[in-house]
């Protein structure tokens, strides 16, 4: 089931996806999502935040997972489906990924997320989502996505933009992190880094990925 969003014409926000995933592989979508969602999922970061919950991301995954503050800065949450307003977001994910399944057999089991609170001066090095040396059978990150959290209005000065480098572009593409702007790219071949803001940032990161098993 696709979920209504008031306002918003999400099945024609998964038809855009679908139509440049296969080429270019990527696609930046502002105000994506309605005012009234992305305030309730910013009002739920800071609270799981004020509760305690955020801690420090890392980088790779089970035994290779450590926390590199020279990588990456920020503080993470996985998305709990019992927190409401992650469960209206997981479930807009989730018509997103059963769509990619339906048009493009990617076989994508699952959707895991974050939501990721940068400091000011906080900062994520150039970077591919897909860990490297997973063993086969480990299953693994298919398609990456970043929805942003900020107050509407993020100043063009105020930094914390991710660059992306694809492939063939000299300059890198410059992504304001305006609340309510959704990306969406494959997570094994576009080189991203989110840069300092002077200013907290917040978002959500999440991937649909395979099982593997
Ligand atoms: O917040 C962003 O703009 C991107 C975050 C990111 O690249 C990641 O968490 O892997
Ligand atoms: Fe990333």
């Amino acid at each position: 089931m696709i979920p209504a969003l008031s306002g918003h014409d999400w099945p024609a926000l998964i038809e855009r996806v679908l139509a440049v995933l296969p080429e270019p592989g990527w696609v930046v979508l502002p105000d994506a999502l309605p005012a009234d969602l992305v305030a309730a999922l910013r009002e739920e970061l800071v609270a799981r935040d004020a509760a305690g919950v955020l801690h420090a991301a890392g980088i790779g995954r089970g035994a290779a997972h450590q926390v590199r503050g020279s990588v990456r800065g920020d503080r993470i949450a996985w998305l709990q489906a019992s927190w409401p307003a992650a469960a209206r977001y997981l479930a807009l994910m989730d018509s997103l990924r059963q769509a990619l399944n339906r048009a493009f057999f990617l076989g994508l089991d699952e959707y895991e997320a974050h939501y990721a609170c940068y400091e000011p001066g906080g900062f994520y090095r150039r970077h591919v989502d897909r860990h490297a040396g997973g063993a086969d059978g480990q299953g693994q990150r298919v398609i990456s996505t970043v929805c942003y959290l900020s107050e509407p209005g993020w100043p063009a000065d105020a930094g914390g933009e991710l660059l992306l480098h694809p492939e063939g572009h000299d300059d890198p593409v410059r992504v304001r992190p305006e609340g309510g702007t959704l990306l969406v790219f494959r997570s094994d071949n576009l080189p991203h880094e989110v840069l300092a803001a002077n200013r907290q940032r917040l978002s959500i990161a999440g991937w649909m990925r395979t099982r593997g098993d």
